[in-house]
């Protein structure tokens, strides 16, 4: 394929999830990237990505077709839009920016052309773009994959890249083009043949099926300290805190959606890992180093909405107004909390 054949993709974020991304589109050579990046951008300019991968082995030097520090303006810059914008940050609306602030200068609000596809956690993260970008298709990334930079430019990798893509309910979009749309990203990600990638019409069971792990696993570790192998070792870590808090997501799912999760599912995510990889759900990586949590996407939107629909949910309760202390914590440590003065 002739680069003026290829998908033109800019990955916005291209930290743990957002660098194997990358490297899935160039690889399958579909597709040519530009990742927009921050705190990694001078080590990746420099050296390129090292990357430990238990789907692509260990490279050194991979580099994106386009390495940049910015978010593109396209219409400053004069630039054609991107065929895919894929936005792998974490999302903090909390503390800003949000998404919808960071994407806005490469996607203009009468866009048609160019598809949005978030490839994050949590609930209701679509919304705010299909209100201020009715005409743009935006597809749903459910990942899960296991990935970390434990230092700026440097991957590991040690869960498979599995993915989910498929298609946001949406009032404006026809059904069929979107889906097009979706089964084209799947095609260009997957050419390379190192990564599970596929179509799924379900996307809001998928979104729910995923906070039985995100919603409460993420928050219980990160607030604990302790991991996700190791939770199942602690006294009350599995009967005080991880069942009642999945089974809240489930009655949540079903009392929202209609959704039916399978009978088993809460066991089946507690075994999702072997318990001896001691696992750290991203929250309780970025607790450790300092990050603002996505604790509003991942628990309070499904909290929010479990409880509109009448579900008792005590224990997720809880532990948004944990995290929510944390963020604050950390607002302060960054210096955006001014205390009254003594
Ligand atoms: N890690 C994992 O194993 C999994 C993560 N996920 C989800 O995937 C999403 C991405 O997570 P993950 O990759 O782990 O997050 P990371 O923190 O590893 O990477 C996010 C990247 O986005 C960058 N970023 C943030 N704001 C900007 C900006 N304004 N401009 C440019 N770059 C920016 C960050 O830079 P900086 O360092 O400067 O903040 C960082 O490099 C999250 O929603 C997460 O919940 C889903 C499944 C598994
Ligand atoms: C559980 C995991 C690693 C994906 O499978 C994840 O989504 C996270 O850590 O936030």
């Amino acid at each position: 394929m002739t680069d003026t054949q290829k998908k033109t993709v800019l990955v916005i974020g291209a930290g743990s999830v957002g660098a194997i991304a990358a490297l899935n589109l160039e690889v399958g050579g579909f597709a040519s990237v530009t990742v927009a990046l921050r705190s990694n951008y001078n080590a990746v300019k420099e050296q390129g990505y090292t990357i430990e991968s238990c789907d692509h082995g260990f490279l050194r030097d991979f580099r994106p077709s386009v390495v940049r520090n910015s978010i593109p303006d396209i219409v400053i810059e004069n630039l054609p839009p991107y065929d895919y914008i894929v936005l792998c940050t974490k999302s903090t609306p909390d503390v800003g920016p949000t998404s919808l602030d960071l994407v806005a200068p490469a996607l203009p609000k009468d866009n048609t052309h160019t598809t949005l596809v978030l490839l994050q956690n949590g609930l209701n993260i679509e919304k705010p773009f299909l209100e201020s970008h009715p005409q743009t298709v935006v597809l749903s990334g459910v990942s899960f994959i296991g990935s970390a930079e434990p230092s700026p430019g440097h991957i590991v990798q040690n869960e498979p890249d599995r993915l989910l893509i498929g298609v946001f309910p949406h009032p404006h979009n026809t059904i069929e083009t979107a889906s097009a749309r979706a089964q084209e990203f799947v095609t260009v990600y997957s050419a390379g043949g190192k990564t599970d990638c596929k179509y799924s019409p379900a996307v809001l069971h998928d979104r729910w099926r995923k906070l039985v792990y995100n919603a409460c696993l993420n928050p219980i570790c990160a607030i604990t300290g302790v991991d996700s192998g190791r939770i199942r070792l602690a006294d009350g870590g599995l009967d005080g805190l991880v069942r009642p808090a999945m089974r809240e997501i489930v009655a949540a799912a079903k009392a929202v959606t209609n959704i039916e999760l399978e009978k088993d599912v809460v066991e089946k995510v507690i075994d999702t890992d072997p318990m001896e990889n001691w696992g750290k759900p991203s929250m309780q990586q970025d607790i450790e180093k300092g990050n603002y949590i996505e604790f509003e996407d991942l628990l309070g939107e499904p909290l929010r909405e479990g409880k509109k629909a009448g579900v008792p949910m005590p224990t997720l309760e809880v532990l948004y107004q944990l995290a929510r202390a944390i963020q604050w914590r950390t607002k302060e440590a960054k210096g955006l909390v001014q205390l009254p003065s003594q």
